[in-house]
């Protein structure tokens, strides 16, 4: 086993990614040893009976004391609270991170908190499942996926070299971003499709004509898929719609006006028009299992793609 890269880590929050983490570190070695808090009792219970650290504590400020790496894995709309608890007890020299799916409100939540005297290295690992808590977590969420590292002005070049080795050796490749252009993109590739999900099962909950137990026995695939989605954590996903509001109303504006040139193109029997939509978007998911970032469909899936020929 190679060397860990820090001497204690410090996980605050213990849900799906910090368990996550707490395995990914393990398998790799990567911690002397590692302390986990968080704010509920039971679910620092959950966690000591799973074994998921050396040491718990409930009190996130005793839980980072001597640590050099502190992970804080929360939902965005608690970044705030939990820098203002941790912030007099973190150590000089410490790294303070975070996995958070929004990263300008977490900033702007944590850094007026956090001493000069430690690295803050806001970071976003697009790596999830729609399960949550202790339980969710495996060592294997991060293989292959990409880790977003959005440092601020200032950060200490061998700070983030070494939290970018810890995200390589929990398996993530990662990437630097401007913490503004990190929401944008974000909002197009992961808020809006679980807020369409939310959205398209609650429509379906809510049709008169169509009975709940049809639509639990003849949904298709797609219609499963956006159950997946829609399976999410509520709280993290309002606190994301909350804190990164003003990318996604953007996004949702735009979706709005594509969704009614789809509309128009329905009504009006616009053949040609729905064809080549659904051309341009066929070679987008081809770009993506190209790129092998298709970790959900089998190897099978790969091979069952028709040919966009016109039909
Ligand atoms: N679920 C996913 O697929 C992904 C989530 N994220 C982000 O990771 C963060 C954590 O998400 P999950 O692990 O999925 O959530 P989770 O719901 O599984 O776990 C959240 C953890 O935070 C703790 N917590 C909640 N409020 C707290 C507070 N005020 N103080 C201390 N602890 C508190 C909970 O007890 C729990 O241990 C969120 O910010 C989310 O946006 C990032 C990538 C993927
Ligand atoms: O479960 C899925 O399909 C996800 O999209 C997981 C996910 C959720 C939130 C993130 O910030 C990153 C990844």
């Amino acid at each position: 086993m190679p060397e860990p890269l820090f001497d204690k880590v410090a996980l605050i929050g213990i849900g799906l990614i910090g368990s996550s983490l707490a395995h990914a570190i393990r398998r790799a070695g990567l911690a002397g040893s590692v302390t986990v808090s968080t704010r509920s009792g039971e679910t620092l219970e959950r966690a000591r009976v799973l074994g998921l650290g050396d040491r718990y504590e409930s009190d996130a400020s005793e839980a980072v004391r001597d640590a050099d790496l502190v992970i804080v894995s929360v939902p965005v709309g608690a970044s705030g609270a939990v820098a203002s608890a941790i912030a007099p007890a973190l150590k000089p020299g410490a790294i303070v991170t975070d996995v958070g799916s929004t990263k300008a409100s977490v900033i702007a939540q944590m850094q007026p908190h956090l001493p000069e005297s430690v690295q803050f290295i806001p970071g976003h690992p697009i790596a999830g499942t729609e399960n949550s808590g202790p339980d969710a977590g495996f060592a294997e969420l991060f293989d292959g996926r990409w880790c977003i590292l959005t440092p601020l002005e200032g950060t200490d070049p061998a700070a983030l070299s070494r939290l970018t080795a810890f995200w390589e050796r929990c398996g993530a490749m990662v990437d630097t971003m401007d913490p503004g252009h990190h929401d944008m993109v974000l909002a197009i590739v992961s808020h809006l499709p679980h807020i369409i999900a939310y959205n398209i099962v609650g429509t379906a909950d809510d049709l008169e004509a169509v009975t709940k137990s049809e639509v639990i026995k003849y949904s298709a695939s797609g219609f499963r898929d956006f159950t997946r989605l829609a399976a999410s954590d509520p709280t993290m996903w309002r606190d994301v719609c909350l804190h990164n509001s003003e990318a996604i109303l953007e996004m949702l504006a735009r979706f709005s006006e594509d969704l009614s040139a789809l509309q128009r193109a329905i009504r009006w029997g616009d053949g040609d028009k729905l064809f080549d939509m659904f051309t341009r978007t066929r070679a987008i998911r081809r770009s993506i299992i190209e790129a092998g970032q298709d970790i959900d469909v089998p190897d099978f899936g790969r091979h069952a793609l028709a040919h966009p020929e016109k039909q």
